[in-house]
């Protein structure tokens, strides 16, 4: 068998996750762990905010996981993406697949340029597929931004994924809609990232000449630059929250500012409660449930996320300050 064959059935195949912010990508990554495939996974898990709220929901298994917040790894930590997956690879550890999870806010198209142009990614990894998750409930508002865009144009599976939050004909609409802006992929509608493995993972579909077709220029340095109205507000606080306070507050909040704030997302102490309180939302839409208990060694914390346009830091911390439980009111 010639060389170059040989090493290619040896490059560990890699499935890059993306989607806008909040369609479903952690639900679907943590679908895909608690399956029953026996392969050892090594994901890398992308978030724009300074503070990690995923790494903390994605479900504990032997896999290798690695967090790289702070930035897009299309663009600010692109190099550490490729850091990380060096280092891995180093690592020694028995790895038979890596998943990439990029941040909701990432265009895929610098990620695959990675694979194909760096030394290392391009010997030893091969990319096996780009599945998007789409929010059927807010794609329509959401491919105002470009990377939305681009993420569904180099899926080659697109997951339409909500299905429970919009009716036949909204769906049916949202489906042609992707279908005439990827004539190629493979359509699943789900509700909870409902697939098997086997849908999402090992399908050797990725294909450059698709993605050339899509943009003749990708293998080529190009200046990638987000929208610079969109940021994102992080605090952490390690006294407890008032549920009522912030509940309150978080419902004026997406009433008062929901069409500008995309994602919010929190792991939360409340005061009085054994286990964490997990908060997502998007838009207008807000829901919230018990996580995992407080083990006694932890120091409790509560680590809230807000992506959005124009958001305005000091309003932000003056509402969440007024959600903090004061250690005179816990005393008495
Ligand atoms: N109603 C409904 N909610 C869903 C469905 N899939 C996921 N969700 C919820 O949507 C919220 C966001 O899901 P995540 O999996 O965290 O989304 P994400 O794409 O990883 O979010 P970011 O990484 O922040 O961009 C969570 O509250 C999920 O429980 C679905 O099919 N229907």
């Amino acid at each position: 068998m010639p060389d170059t064959e040989t090493a290619a059935m040896s490059k560990l195949k890699t499935t890059i996750l993306t989607g806008f912010l909040g369609a479903g990508k952690t639900t679907l990554l943590n679908k895909i762990l608690s399956s029953e495939s026996t392969e050892r996974v090594a994901v890398i898990v992308n978030e724009y905010g300074e503070v990690g709220i995923d790494g903390q929901l994605v479900v504990q298994t032997n896999d290798q996981i690695v967090e790289l917040n702070n930035g897009c790894i299309c663009c600010t930590v692109r190099d550490d993406l490729i850091a990380a997956i060096r280092a891995l690879l180093q690592s020694g550890r028995q790895i038979d697949r890596f998943i990439i999870e990029t941040s909701g806010l990432a265009d895929p198209a610098p990620v695959i340029q990675s694979f194909i142009l760096d030394d290392v990614l391009s010997a030893r990894l091969e990319l096996d597929a780009i599945v998007t998750v789409v929010d059927a409930r807010h794609i329509e508002g959401q491919l105002a931004q470009e990377e939305a865009v681009e993420q569904i144009s180099f899926a080659d599976v697109l997951l339409l994924n909500k299905i429970d939050l919009v009716d036949e004909d909204h769906l049916l609409q949202v489906e042609r809609d992707l279908r005439r802006r990827n004539p190629l992929a493979r359509i699943i509608p789900t509700k909870d990232c409902g697939v098997a493995f086997e849908d999402v993972v090992g399908l050797g579909a990725f294909d450059l000449k698709n993605v050339l077709a899509i943009d003749p220029q990708i293998l080529e340095e190009q200046e990638h630059e987000h929208d610079q109205t969109i940021g994102c507000v992080a605090f952490r606080e390690q006294e407890p929250l008032d549920p009522v306070a912030l509940n309150d507050w978080l419902t004026r909040l997406v009433q008062d500012i929901g069409a500008d704030l995309f994602r919010m997302k929190g792991v939360l102490s409340f005061a009085g409660e054994a286990r964490r309180y997990v908060l997502h939302g998007i838009h207008m839409t807000l829901e919230g449930r018990p996580g995992k208990v407080w083990q006694p060694s932890e120091v409790r914390s509560s680590d809230i996320v807000f992506i959005g346009r124009n958001l305005d830091e000091e309003m932000l911390r003056a509402g969440f300050e007024r959600c903090i439980v004061q250690p005179q009111a816990l005393a008495s």
